[in-house]
């Protein structure tokens, strides 16, 4: 029986092994994890990570083939194929700081793997991680080798959070990078067995190492370009009367753009795309390509122009001050269908009202208000190291920022709504009860064009939603400050 074993068992690693566990009955795969806490919540009936559908497919190999585990040496030493699936979050000090990937997980995985390993291995980049990783890697476990062979792959992984098991089940690609030597090729070979138990043959790629590794970053940064790209046209939408949903329905349906990642929002979240870029652009400056690190940038310049701007308009739609004033926020999580929360717009939306003083209330049907005070008082990309390295919260912030049990909660009393998450249920809310509930005039600040705006209107409120025609009552009010 081949045995798979994968370091980190996250947002990444479970949901990924457990779907390998499901299509691959004949191969053991065991998920291990240095977080107690984190294994625990996987042997759970309540796993760690809310995922649609992963439930349903942990609760039928777990305990079969699938298995999670803290005791990392072992189950490392046991396997034939090592994926590694750890944070690789952004440096906050040193050399590259703010922009470099902070490969102290990795290297320290790799080196336990050096440490526990007395057969041959496949060891596979799961992580995203820098162009050139797999070869620091291969130095780490050549020089502590002791006789064992190992051959390093690259296997970025594509899911999205919220679609995680729908990408896993149907993937556009699966992509192996290898070295291009016989063994390399047969490394690359015994993985690609594994794909092709559920994988259509055409769509599992085989690329040389760098092209895999710089493949993750590039399809990332391509994906939050386009974001920013819709982003900056709906600034421009509001300035002009133009309606962004219309403008990209049209640029959408020109055959070589497509109609998909054209929603214009509060900005993009989530644990990779600014990561993912600024590592591309620290790598673009370190091989002497200022202007293409310089053009990358802008991507995520954008992005947090988008979430100022947002800010702005709340804060100076309401007589210049929120300052006392009641703001329910709907939505926390990075994207719907996740409880998700890391770099999510959220954060420096909150932020900036609690910075004017704001008083906040949150409501997400899936982020708890211990992770909502954790995220507030965090400094950025503390948020990307393993849960027990994270600073703990600030409780001075609980003055400040309460949590509901539902949108109602949240909007009674308030001056203002802010949507910052685009669940479903926004979607059908009683607009009317939170209106009569709320002090007057009474704002919504839709960030992701999920309210019907006319109808609000209608009931009475100020309406703002990005990159919609403007509500004659923001038209002279400054976007930017
Ligand atoms: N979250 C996502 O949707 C995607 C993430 N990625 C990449 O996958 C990687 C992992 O991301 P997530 O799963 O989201 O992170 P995560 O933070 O959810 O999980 C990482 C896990 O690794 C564990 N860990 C760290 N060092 C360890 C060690 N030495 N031994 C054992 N366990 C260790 C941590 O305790 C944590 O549970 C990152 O490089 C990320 O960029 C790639 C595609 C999608
Ligand atoms: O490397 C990763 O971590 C993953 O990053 C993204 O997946 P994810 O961040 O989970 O979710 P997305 O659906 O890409 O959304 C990212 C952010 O962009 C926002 N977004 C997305 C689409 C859109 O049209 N507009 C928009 O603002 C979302 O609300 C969210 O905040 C990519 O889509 C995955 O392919 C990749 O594997």
């Amino acid at each position: 029986m081949v045995k798979i074993c994968c370091i980190g068992a996250g947002y990444v690693g479970g949901p990924t092994m457990a779907v390998i566990a499901l299509k691959c009955p004949a191969i053991e795969v065991v998920v291990v994890d240095i977080s107690e806490q984190r294994i625990a919540g996987w042997n759970s009936e309540r796993l760690p990570i809310y995922e649609p559908g992963l439930d349903d497919v942990v609760r039928q190999c777990r305990g079969r083939n699938l298995f999670f585990s803290t005791e990392v040496h072992r189950h490392v030493g046991d396997a034939d194929i090592v994926f590694v699936s750890v944070n690789t979050p952004t440096k906050t000090c040193g050399l590259g700081a703010g922009k470099a990937a902070d490969l102290t997980y990795w290297e320290s995985a790799a080196r336990m793997i050096a440490d526990v390993s007395r057969s041959d291995k496949i060891v596979v980049e799961k992580s995203t991680v820098p162009v050139k990783t797999a070869e620091a890697i291969e130095k780490i476990l050549v020089h502590n080798s002791r006789g064992v062979r190992y051959q390093i792959l690259s296997n970025p992984e594509f899911l999205a959070e919220g679609t995680a098991i729908q990408d896993l089940f149907a993937p556009d690609r699966v992509l192996i990078g290898g070295r291009e030597t016989p063994e390399g090729r047969a490394a690359v070979k015994a993985l690609k067995d594994v794909y092709a138990q559920w994988v259509p043959e055409e769509r599992i790629i085989t690329t040389n190492l760098w092209s895999a590794e710089l493949s993750k970053l590039a399809a990332n940064a391509f994906l939050a370009q386009r974001i920013s790209s819709v982003n900056a046209i709906s600034a421009l939408c509001e300035a002009t009367g133009a309606d962004v949903t219309q403008v990209a329905h049209s640029v959408g349906k020109d055959a070589r753009i497509g109609p998909r990642f054209l929603s214009a929002s509060v900005g993009f979240g989530g644990s990779c795309f600014q990561k993912d870029i600024l590592n591309l652009v620290y790598i673009c400056e370190c091989y002497g390509l200022p202007e293409v690190a310089g053009y990358w940038r802008e991507v995520i310049r954008i992005n947090d122009y988008q979430k100022s701007r947002f800010v702005n308009r709340v804060v100076s739609s309401m007589f210049n001050t929120v300052a006392g004033k009641k703001v329910a926020v709907l939505g926390f999580a990075f994207k719907k269908d996740t409880g998700d929360t890391r770099e999510t717009p959220a954060i420096d939306v909150c932020k900036g009202l609690l910075g004017d003083k704001a008083v906040v209330s949150i409501y997400d049907p899936q982020v708890t208000g211990e992770q909502v005070s954790r995220d507030l008082a965090m400094n950025k990309f503390d948020w990307d190291h393993p849960r027990h390295l994270q600073p703990l919260s600030d409780s001075d912030l609980a003055k400040q920022v309460g949590m509901a049990a539902d949108a109602y909660e949240a909007a009674r009393d308030a001056h203002a709504v802010c949507i910052l998450t685009e669940w479903d249920e926004f979607r059908s809310l009683d607009y009317k009860r939170m209106f009569d509930a709320m002090h007057k005039p009474a704002f919504i600040f839709d960030g992701r064009n999920v309210v019907d705006v006319a109808k609000l209107r209608e009931i009475g409120f100020v309406v703002y939603s990005i990159g919609k025609p403007l509500d004659d009552w923001l038209k002279d009010m400054p976007a930017v400050a």
